[in-house]
């Protein structure tokens, strides 16, 4: 799967994704996010790097480390990882305390993976995504395929109302060959509460809520300016 080239650009995820860029220093191990605002992310980064920034990264889905390559970003295996200083990602809700909802874009996982390995997790996002509350946007868990009909039922008992993520007609598959349940929760009063109890469900691989993870959420706004709230 290509990114879409994104004809009408966006300011408010351009502007806070090229802010996160100006921490990138030469030397760096980067994390790149997967998404609409993170693809202004790897845009810039492509840019420093035929600028002469040196970098090595590492990406959160196929989708980014397909654009991340177009642009000439190096891109290395996770056993030549020793760090990595500073990974950039969108989200789909994002609190004062940085808590986020992340994986509208079905890559929670891999996103989570990086993020936790991360020395500095930086949050882009556009106006939009600052909440008061986190929940009104379906909350992504990522499951296994194998009896997942059982999995669903423990997630409705858990009052997610799940809704299995579709494309098409098919269900949708990550890019670690599991599905999506899109939870709907309207408002998570509790996420640390939460996050434990959806992933203490056998079946459950990981959940979308990014809890204590992001260090920095820069929001970038339609008039071109950014705004940065920092845990
Ligand atoms: O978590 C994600 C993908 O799994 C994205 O970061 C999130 O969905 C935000 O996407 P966008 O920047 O396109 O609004």
């Amino acid at each position: 799967m290509a990114y879409i080239c994104y004809m009408q650009i966006n300011i408010a995820k351009k502007v806070a994704a090229e802010q996160a860029a100006t921490y990138i220093k030469s030397g760096m191990t980067l994390g790149l996010g997967t998404g609409s605002t993170a693809y202004y992310a790897i845009m810039r980064i492509g840019e420093m790097v035929r600028e002469g920034l040196s970098v090595k990264a590492v990406a959160t889905s196929e989708e980014s480390e397909e654009l991340a390559r177009a642009q000439g970003i190096p891109i290395i295996p996770f056993s030549e990882v020793d760090r990595i200083h500073i990974d950039i990602d969108g989200a789909d809700e994002a609190n004062a305390a940085l808590q986020l909802i992340k994986g509208g874009g079905g890559a929670l996982l891999r996103e989570k993976i990086i993020a936790a390995a991360s020395d500095q997790m930086i949050v882009i996002a556009d106006e939009s995504k600052v909440v008061a509350q986190l929940g009104k946007f379906p909350l992504p868990v990522e499951i296994i395929p194998f009896a997942y009909e059982l999995t669903l039922r423990r997630l409705h008992q858990l009052h997610a109302a799940p809704a299995l993520r579709k494309k098409g007609d098919q269900y949708f598959v990550t890019d670690n060959g599991n599905y999506i349940a899109d939870c709907h929760y309207e408002r998570i009063a509790d996420p640390e509460t939460l996050h434990a109890q959806l992933n203490d469900i056998p079946g459950v691989v990981e959940n979308g809520l990014f809890i204590g993870m992001a260090h920095l959420l820069i929001i970038g706004k339609e008039d071109g300016t950014t705004r940065e709230i920092r845990r």
